[in-house]
């Protein structure tokens, strides 16, 4: 789409906007053909990554998942989803067979700042206190039964190198985390002291991914579920791969890194790029005058929910790009010109994201050899989604569905289901406790 300024006042300065425009969307353009190739290439780079240690730039983490949840377990279960912008504290009460879950309560608290760049003790210790308090709160009919520790899983949403379903080493951080003391250690160990000094009587049957989390949680309801998806702070994938298909592990644990897609492509990004462009028009097109404003300056400072709302902004006058621009970037004078090329923008960052999101889960859905229809057999194939952009940024999750149609062909798609698995994660970490738990044998 070409951006046209109606009244070319500072006509070169607005010719000079439009050629950036023109110029970052050429950049951004993701047709069908270059999204295939990614696709290929991200198969490609999973083979090689199961193949061997380090044998691709697309490392793949081995999830130790020895029992997924079947729909039997029984019993109160408790989960803790760390992610890259909030953590959940979770508690799902199971009905066993024929029951499955009968209900579930959480709180959901955002992580401050500090704690993402401070101590391993003050973070944990703040996840801890948090998870405490939530279960000081709780009713009488939670008391377990005598000699019974309370059973966690432990959704952490960052590179780890699992050695066990309850043991793994933090590889490094994502998504403007950076406790450097933390990389390598056990995270389930630093959560399990952080607890026992909030005197709270609980133990880790399960750490995993939140994509883990996500399959886990989507196979429970829905056993065509084959794999599943986060777009939120950050992004990845997670799928059940058949174990002799993954040469280079033996049983023992994988030093691999992780399957990491993160193009910026999620959440933790979109705004950031939006802003860059903006503040490149206006540093050398004038596109707000003269002056450069100065929180346009400031490193994400347009956050990804709000590009979403001006992205989503169905006002004759695009009011909430007028409204969004005075309160976060403190641009007050803006035309009604100068808001729909923001809107333009917003546009062409989401579809990119969108886009290439499509391409690695056609990457994935071809690892599986899910990509193409089987000789007349109409498997179906059901894809979990989670996470906060792919909830919440309508234009994004419809572009992507769009985009996987369009790779996939018609009568393809029509064997997908692309499932939203709202707090799949946080759900699926409990299960996971409870198809872990240290007492299943006692059942
Ligand atoms: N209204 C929204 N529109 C677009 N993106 C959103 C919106 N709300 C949240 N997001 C994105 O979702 C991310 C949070 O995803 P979520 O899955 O809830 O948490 P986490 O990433 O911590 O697991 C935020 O970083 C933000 O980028
Ligand atoms: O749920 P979030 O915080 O957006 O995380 C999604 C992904 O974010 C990436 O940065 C992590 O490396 C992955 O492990 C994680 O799955």
């Amino acid at each position: 789409a070409v951006v046209v300024c109606r009244r070319v006042k500072r006509g070169g300065k607005c010719g000079k906007a439009n050629g950036i425009m023109k110029e970052f969307e050429e950049k951004c353009r993701t047709p069908a053909a270059k999204l295939k190739l990614v696709a290929d290439a991200m198969t490609v780079e999973m083979h090689a990554g199961l193949a061997s240690e380090g044998g691709s730039k697309l490392k793949m983490i081995i999830s130790y998942v020895d029992n997924l949840p079947t729909g039997d377990e029984k019993g109160t279960y408790y989960a803790l989803d760390l992610g890259g912008t909030n953590f959940r504290v979770l508690r799902v009460h199971l009905g066993g067979k024929g029951v499955g879950l009968i209900n579930q309560e959480f709180a959901e608290v955002s992580i401050p700042p500090h704690l993402m760049t401070g101590t391993s003790d003050a973070l944990f210790d703040y996840i801890a206190a948090e998870l405490a308090k939530f279960v000081s709160q709780e009713s009488e009919e939670f008391k377990l039964s005598p000699g019974r520790q309370r059973e966690l899983g432990f959704t952490f949403s960052f590179p780890v190198m699992q050695t066990s379903i309850n043991t793994g080493t933090l590889v490094r951080w994502t998504k403007g985390f950076s406790i450097d003391e933390m990389v390598g250690r056990d995270v389930v160990e630093e959560l399990s002291r952080a607890m026992a000094k909030q005197g709270l009587d609980m133990s880790v049957s399960a750490l995993v991914n939140d994509t883990v989390g996500t399959l886990a949680g989507g196979r429970y309801t829905n056993k065509d579920v084959v794999a599943a998806v986060i777009l939120g702070t950050g992004s990845n994938a997670a799928y059940v791969e058949r174990a002799q298909a993954i040469p280079k592990w033996h049983g023992v644990p994988s030093k691999s890194g992780e399957m990491i897609f993160e193009k910026m492509i999620s959440g933790m990004y979109l705004g950031e790029i939006v802003r860059r462009v903006v503040l490149r028009m206006a540093q050398e097109a004038a596109f707000f005058g003269d002056t450069v404003p100065p929180k346009l300056e400031v490193p994400f400072a347009l956050r990804t929910p709000d590009m979403s709302a001006m992205h989503h902004d169905t006002s004759s006058d695009l009011k909430v790009v007028e409204t969004k621009l005075k309160d976060i970037l403190e641009i007050s004078s803006t035309s009604l010109s100068m808001r729909k090329t923001i809107v333009e923008l917003c546009n062409i960052v989401a579809t990119r994201g969108a886009r290439l999101a499509a391409a690695g889960i056609l990457g994935v859905l071809k690892k599986m050899g899910r990509d193409a229809a089987k000789d007349g057999d109409k498997q179906k194939t059901v894809i979990a989604m989670d996470g906060g952009l792919y909830e919440h940024y309508a234009e994004y999750s419809k572009c992507l569905e769009n985009t996987l149609e369009e790779l996939l062909g018609e009568e393809l798609f029509k064997n997908i289901v692309i499932s939203h698995s709202n707090d799949g994660s946080g759900i699926g970490a409990a299960l996971l406790a409870a198809s872990h738990s240290k007492y299943l044998q006692d059942e």
